[in-house]
């Protein structure tokens, strides 16, 4: 009803701010995107399940996410990606995995600096009566 139909709206509203956080972190931007998958043709035979700041935005557009344990289950796809593709300490590897790690840091930092605990558990409360 109304009141559910607000409180989806306000959590689009905070993972929409989590996500455009990040999205203008310069660090990260080699998350902004999905990778290339033609000039990294093996991507997606070590990788299964992408996932990049832009699809993130696009699945809060879509109301994807009706919790924010929702989200973070696929925002945390991002930087696992990175450290499950990149696994090697040689140079070109540990400069994404530094930010890979950031990611996380920053990610799980800005919620917990905004999220009320009390809101999430309305969002998981109202997912458990759908
Ligand atoms: C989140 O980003 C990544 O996990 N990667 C891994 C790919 C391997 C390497 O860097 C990436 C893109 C790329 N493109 C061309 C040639 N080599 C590369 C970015």
């Amino acid at each position: 009803e109304e009141q559910e139909e607000d409180m989806q709206r306000e959590l689009r509203c905070f993972l929409r701010h989590i996500t455009e956080r990040l999205y203008l972190d310069r660090r990260f931007k080699t998350f902004t995107k999905p990778v290339d998958t033609v000039q990294v043709p093996d991507y997606l035979q070590v990788i299964k399940q992408p996932m990049d700041l832009s699809s993130l935005l696009t699945n809060i557009d879509k109301h994807k996410y009706i919790t924010v344990n929702e989200f973070v289950r696929d925002a945390d796809l991002i930087w696992n990606n990175a450290l499950t593709y990149n696994p090697d300490s040689a140079t070109l590897d540990r400069k994404i995995r530094h930010r890979a790690h950031a990611l996380k840091d920053a990610l799980h930092a800005i919620i917990r600096e905004h999220l009320d605990p009390e809101f999430e558990k309305a969002c998981e409360a109202m997912k458990e009566r759908r």
